[in-house]
């Protein structure tokens, strides 16, 4: 019988479903992964902002991690947001004894401007987690902490790219273009080389839960066996399409829709029920 991939995540949770490992667990499903959840923070947020959260303590977080890799060995990993330089530690000294493909997105800040981490954890996130990474997905304010510089145009971008291959040895890093262009680029830099990865550009506020839903969405492709490459482009599609068919959920930055690529074949699946329950 062929296995199913199975990715986990560890990160914080969102209430109302759009960020964090809820949007993760809803992206693993999408690709057809088997999702699986450690919880570093609870989280007290929705689509305004974030208005508390609670680290779980150190033992919680190490139980939980053992308890997954006893049972149910993934077949990729990511991290979201991870609030304490200690925190950090802990799950790299437990990744580092595993073989597993690991996508890194250093959340610091939600898309409302709250703060999701210390300002001590980046030193530690750069010297332990990254170098023990397939990829890291910052987006250009995360790229500017990790590099210490500012970024105002691509070729800046695949400048920080370079740079954060160069210095912490993760593998690859994708530099999520933002806004400082017309389209929605990003900058993949991996082997001694770049390529762009570029969409339409959605006029919405409603991007909550974006950067989660990317990189879950490359861990899952991960798991899947695709190359740093493939699993880039096919995650590409699938947030463009997330963004695109937006949803208006929530009073304020609204959440990403995460099944839009199947919005076709799930129309005929509520046709279908409707039929039966007729
Ligand atoms: N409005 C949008 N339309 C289309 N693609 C977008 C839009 N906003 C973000 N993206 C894409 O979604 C993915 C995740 O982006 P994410 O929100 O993490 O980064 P960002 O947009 O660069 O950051 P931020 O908006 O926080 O500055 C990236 O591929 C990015 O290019
Ligand atoms: C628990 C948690 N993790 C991450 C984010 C960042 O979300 P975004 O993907 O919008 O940057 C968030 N708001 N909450």
């Amino acid at each position: 019988m062929k296995k199913v991939p199975s990715v986990l995540t560890i990160a914080g949770t969102d209430p109302t479903g759009g960020a964090g490992i809820h949007a993760d667990l809803k992206t693993f499903q999408e690709c057809t992964a088997y999702g699986m959840a450690v919880v570093t923070s609870v989280v007290a947020q929705n689509t305004e902002g974030v208005r508390n959260y609670v680290n779980v303590s150190l033992e919680m977080l190490e139980e939980q991690i053992e308890a997954v890799f006893d049972d149910i060995y993934p077949d990729a990993v990511k991290t979201g947001m991870i609030a304490t330089p200690e925190m950090i530690e802990k799950i790299a000294s437990l990744l580092e004894k595993e073989d597993v493909p690991l996508v890194v997105d250093p959340v610091m800040v939600a898309t409302s401007g709250d703060s999701l981490m210390e300002k001590e954890t980046v030193q530690l996130m750069k010297e332990r987690l990254l170098p023990l990474a397939t990829i890291a997905t910052p987006n250009i304010s995360e790229a500017e902490i990790l590099i210490g510089k500012s970024i105002r145009s691509l070729k800046e971008a695949e400048e920080a790219a370079q740079q954060i291959v160069e210095e912490t040895k993760v593998k690859a890093t994708i530099v999520k273009g933002g806004h400082l262009t017309e389209e929605a680029t990003d900058i993949l830099y991996t082997d001694g080389k770049w390529e762009r990865f570029s969409a339409p550009r959605t006029e919405t506020k409603h991007t909550h839960g974006t950067g989660c839903t990317f990189s879950a969405a490359i861990a899952a492709k991960l798991a899947r066996g695709r190359s740093i490459e493939e699993a880039v482009s096919e995650s590409k599609t699938f947030i463009t399409n997330a963004i695109a068919e937006t949803l208006a959920i929530g009073k304020g930055n609204g959440p990403v829709n995460h099944w839009a690529s199947r919005l076709k074949k799930s129309d005929i699946v509520v046709e279908n029920a409707r039929q039966l329950e007729g």
